[in-house]
């Protein structure tokens, strides 16, 4: 049986510079996967070129049966620096994107549908302020409305909470999570902190180092669902993976510089 989402002996050059070799690796319709690995890696050239907006040099990408070609209403993706439109209010942020992707719907429709994901967040209160007048815990939440708004198959996260303090960031991951759980949508997730990987994820990526970065090891994580954050931490499986973990980045694929 294929996978839902199949990354086929990915590799990219940058010039003369080997970023990613020889990638392959197949993701299942609802998984949540983390890639995670020292930086410069590749992390988010890889999380690009699932995205449609980085080809690879070599290999291919095949989403839902359909080869990627170029971006696509079908994968959103979140990045760190969230990305608004300053100019725009909250609303029209996420309405621009459902303008431009659900050109079918009927005007109430997309009111409908925007206003639903702003509350899904938690903004919908502050939709008529501009970006620059909302927190950045804020910014990244209408960030995720305008991705989960346009319905994608994929949602694509680029060290979404990594510019966020601890408390927002937990609270951000526990709503990440819920959504998540709800919608059963599958996401790729790039991040540095093992922790979130572990609390999100199904299977925890590692890439070893660049050049030439290849997949080092795919982790599963089976730590059963729902997840509470201060109860999963207690246990061996949690224990054991984060170790492992940890083993791979400062010992294995430690770096000197
Ligand atoms: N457009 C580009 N042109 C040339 N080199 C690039 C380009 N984009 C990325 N690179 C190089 O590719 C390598 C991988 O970059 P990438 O941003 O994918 O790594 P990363 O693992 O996501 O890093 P970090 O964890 O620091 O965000 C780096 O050496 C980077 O300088």
């Amino acid at each position: 049986m294929r996978a839902y989402l199949e990354i086929f002996n990915v590799s990219k050059y940058f010039g003369s510079y080997t970023v990613l070799k020889d990638i392959n690796l197949l993701i299942n319709r609802g998984e949540f996967i983390s890639l995670i690995g020292h930086s410069g890696c590749g992390k988010s050239t890889l999380l690009s070129i699932v995205a449609g907006l980085t080809e690879p040099t070599t290999g291919s990408v095949i989403l839902d049966g359909k080869e990627v070609v170029s971006p696509g209403p079908d994968r959103a993706v979140v990045f760190q620096n969230y990305s608004l439109l300053p100019w725009l209010s909250v609303w029209d942020n996420v309405m621009v994107a459902v303008k431009s992707v659900l050109k079918g719907l009927s005007k109430k429709e997309m009111e409908e549908r925007v206003k639903h994901y702003l509350n899904l967040v938690g903004v919908y209160e502050h939709r008529h302020k501009k970006p620059s007048q909302i927190s950045g815990g804020m910014k990244q939440r209408v960030a995720i409305a305008r991705a989960l708004a346009v319905e994608p198959k994929v949602l694509l996260l680029d060290e979404p909470f990594g510019a966020l303090d601890a408390l927002t960031k937990a609270i951000l991951q526990d709503e990440l999570l819920r959504i998540w759980e709800e919608s059963k949508l599958t996401c790729i997730m790039v991040t540095h902190d093992i922790e979130e990987a572990l609390y999100l994820s199904d299977k925890v990526v590692v890439l070893s180092n660049g050049p030439s970065a290849k997949v080092f090891d795919v982790v599963e994580v089976n730590i059963p669902r729902p997840r509470v954050r201060a109860e999963i931490v207690k246990l061996r499986e949690y224990i054991e993976t984060k170790e492992k973990l940890l083993y791979y980045l400062t010992t294995v694929l430690r770096k000197t510089a």
